[in-house]
Parts: structure tokens; sequence; C-alpha cells
């Protein structure tokens, strides 16, 4: 599953490409030269399925970064942790051993020895993983991996995708995007997914966790410079295709350095 070069431990990863996404406009966003292609949105939206087929396309390497906070969650949960209290989830920050997969054909997520790529996906993470993203030192420790991540990838570009990619973690990405769609589309994509709960418990639980990221970070506003893709009315290949035009168009302007 994953190759041990795309893992990081939130300890090892600090100190590294601090530069990445937040120095001057470098024509990559990425201190290594990488290409980081940044996908914000809200859950639901399309960004996972989306950002894969589109790394895909390009040759470029994919980092879910939702992953590294239901994994983080799934860890608490393990440790018996209640994921409400900040004090306690920091303490089980200090042993997260996270591992994740760039490759979008071969996407795993494990944390230590164990595979959890199916287990994060579980209704008991998703209903504790935004107590664990409000924490800001695990934000701030989760945002160093990323960018290691990204930097020891070996691909020419990552797509990189979460909430606050655009605006926090690669704010000077040559290209960003934020991926919406209406919330009942959104809330009807996600429960066609989970056979386990009724569609009205999966949409409820679906908008109590945007409303609670929504407390932490702005992911339903497009920044300055972000372009939004609204896939509402698109179906999932024209979805990946509004996003390629997107990444070309802005790519070429970067090129041109025009897209200050
Ligand atoms: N444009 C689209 N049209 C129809 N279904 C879509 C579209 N985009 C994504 N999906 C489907 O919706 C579900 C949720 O997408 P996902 O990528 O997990 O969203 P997110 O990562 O934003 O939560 C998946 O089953 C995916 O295949
Ligand atoms: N960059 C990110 C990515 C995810 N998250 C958190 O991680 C959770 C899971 O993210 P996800 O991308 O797997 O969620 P979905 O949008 O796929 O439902 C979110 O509900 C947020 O609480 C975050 O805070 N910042």
């Amino acid at each position: 599953m994953t190759d041990p070069s795309t893992s990081s431990g939130t300890g090892a990863s600090s100190g590294t490409g601090a530069s990445w996404g937040t120095g001057a406009s470098s024509g990559t966003g990425a201190s290594s030269g990488t290409v980081v292609v940044a996908i914000d949105g809200p859950a639901g939206s399309g960004k996972s399925s989306v950002s894969k087929q589109a790394a895909r396309r390009l040759g470029y390497g994919y980092l879910d970064t939702g992953a590294a906070y239901r994994a983080l969650a799934w860890h608490a949960l393990e440790h018996g942790v209640d994921t409400s209290d900040a004090a306690s989830v920091l303490d089980v920050v200090g042993d997260f051993a996270f591992g994740i997969a760039l490759d979008p054909d071969a996407y795993g997520v494990r944390v230590g020895e164990a595979d959890v790529t199916e287990a994060i996906r579980e209704p008991r993470v998703s209903d504790a993983v935004s107590g664990v993203a409000r924490v800001p030192a695990v934000r701030e420790s989760v945002n160093a991996m990323f960018r290691t991540l990204v930097d020891s990838s070996g691909y020419p570009g990552v797509i990189v995708e979460g909430r606050d990619i655009t605006t926090v973690v690669a704010p000077d990405a040559p290209v960003r995007i934020l991926l919406t769609a209406a919330p009942e589309v959104r809330a009807a994509r996600r429960a066609g997914e989970v056979s386990t709960h009724d569609a009205a418990s999966v949409a409820a639980a679906l908008h109590k966790r945007d409303a609670a990221d929504s407390t932490v970070v702005d992911f339903m506003t497009a920044a300055p410079g972000v372009v939004v893709v609204d896939s509402t009315d698109l179906d999932f290949d024209g979805t990946v295709d509004a996003v390629l035009d997107v990444v070309r168009a802005q790519l070429a302007l970067d090129a041109e350095g025009t897209n200050a």
C-alpha cells in the first residue's frame, strides 16, 4: 500500500519545507519546484474523487489532507480520547505516525502499522474529526507534514485538497480552486456512498460537520485569486474537465508571469 517514502510523522516533519506556499510567488508554490494545485471546498463537493482523477490525467500526485485529520481522529478514538477536548487531542499527537500514498492509483492511509484507509470513513470518525481539526496546534503540525510530503513526493506536481489549502497551506500556489456544489446535491452524493445510514441522517451529519468546520476555516467563499468550480449541474467527468481547464489556464498565465 503506502511507500515508506510517503510516510510522515508530525514530529519528524517540522522544520522542513517551511517556505512552501508562504514565500514569494515562485511559479510552483513549493520550495522543491513541485507544482501545487490547491483545491478547497465543503464535504461532498467532489474534492477527493475529482482531484484523484485530475491527478491521473496530469501525471501528478494527489494529497488528501482530510485523510490526515481523519486518521488523527481515528488514532485519538483508539486511545479512548475525548476528541472534543483539545488538551487530550494534543496528548496523542506525539505518537501519531501518519502515512499516505500520493499515487492516485494506489491510494492508502495508515497510522503506524495499521491500514486505516477504510476505517477513517466510518461515521464515528466523521463525527469526531471536526473536534480534532479545530485545535490550532494540530493544524500547524499537520500543515508542516503536508509540506514535507509534497516537497519529497517526486512528482512534477501534486493536487492538494482540503479546507484551507488555497488560503493557509498554499496561498501562493499557481492554481487555486474552490470546488462547490449545492448543499442538497452534496448530501445526496454522500448518502449514495454510505449504505449503513439513511439519507436524512447522512445529510444531517454532513451539514453539522460543515457548520463545525466553517467556524475554523471559511471554505464557502473564494479568497481573492481563487477560481470557483461549481459542480452542482456537472456530472463527474464534466467536473474533472472543468478543473483541468482551470489548471491549464492558470499554469499558462503563470508561465507568462501574469498570474499574480
Ligand atoms: N460532479 C459530480 N457528479 C456526480 N457525483 C460526483 C461528482 N463529484 C463527485 N461525485 C461523487 O460524490 C461523492 C462525494 O465526492 P467526494 O470526492 O468524496 O467529495 P469530497 O471529497 O468533497 O467530500 C463521491 O461518490 C463521488 O464519486
Ligand atoms: N485541509 C483540511 C482538510 C480537512 N479538514 C478536516 O477534516 C475533515 C475531513 O475532511 P475530508 O476532506 O475527508 O471530508 P469530506 O469533505 O471528504 O467529507 C473535515 O470535516 C475537516 O474537519 C480540515 O480541517 N482541513
